[in-house]
């Protein structure tokens, strides 16, 4: 296996691998109500944002760059234009969601893709942001299962191949798969000490978005203000966990 994602990874000045941090993702129908989350998020414990451009009406708005440029001063942001098949709502053909990532990454300082985008998409996307100098998350969404144990940690070596954080995303259709979740999260970190986020998504999976983190999961991902996937507990209740429980 060549992983080649280093230790710790610098998403605009927050550093991801060492502790968990807060993402909060913004899910907006078009870019006014996208500037008024951004100007009216209680920051609370907020460590990184992410822009889910999938889910605006027109993705190819232009008033988008100039609502990304300094979107939240100080908080870093990730770029997310999520297809269909990974729980996205995207409706183009692919070649033009890739050109939409190539296009407004020079707005953000973190660029998410999935990797199971076709082999020469996702390369461009790798090399975009290797020129502009920006981390990469690459992405795997299981929208209807998880998986065995084997399985999973196949996943989490694969995404750390291609990228400098691994995320990964299952239903859970029991509580025996949050628990194999849990389980490889801990060796992967154990074993190869990179930047990682595991999530089981989905109501059975709910409690893994604040437990994770115990197990060597890097990122929490919460709603900024509208439910961006399925079992996400809401930002101000993460708050809340975190202060007091963890
Ligand atoms: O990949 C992820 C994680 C996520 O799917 C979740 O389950 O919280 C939410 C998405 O916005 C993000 O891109």
């Amino acid at each position: 296996m060549r992983v080649s994602a280093k230790d710790l990874v610098d998403v605009g000045g927050v550093d991801v691998g060492d502790s968990p941090r807060v993402v909060a993702s913004v899910g907006e129908r078009d870019v006014g109500k996208l500037v008024d989350v951004g100007e009216n998020l209680d920051l609370g414990r907020v460590d990184l944002l992410e822009l889910r451009v999938d889910l605006l009406d027109d993705p190819f708005d232009p008033e988008l760059r100039r609502g990304l440029s300094n979107f939240v001063p100080g908080v870093p942001v990730i770029l997310t234009v999520r297809r269909e098949s990974e729980g996205g709502d995207f409706r183009g053909s692919e070649n033009k969601r890739v050109d939409l990532l190539c296009k407004l990454i020079d707005f953000v300082d973190a660029v998410d893709i999935e990797y199971r985008t076709q082999g020469d998409l996702r390369d461009r996307v790798l090399q975009r942001a290797q020129e502009e100098g920006l981390p990469v998350i690459v992405s795997l969404h299981k929208m209807d299962r998880a998986g065995k144990k084997d399985e999973l940690r196949n996943d989490l070596e694969s995404l750390l191949e291609t990228g400098d954080i691994a995320k990964l995303a299952v239903k859970a259709n029991s509580l025996k798969d949050c628990l194999n979740l849990l389980d490889v999260t801990q060796e992967v970190k154990k074993e190869l000490k990179k930047p990682i986020c595991s999530i089981a998504m989905g109501d059975i999976g709910r409690f893994t978005r604040v437990v994770a983190p115990l197990f060597g999961s890097d990122l929490i991902y919460a709603p900024a203000r509208n439910e961006t996937a399925p079992g996400q507990i809401p930002l101000e209740k993460i708050n809340y966990i975190l202060k007091n429980l963890l």
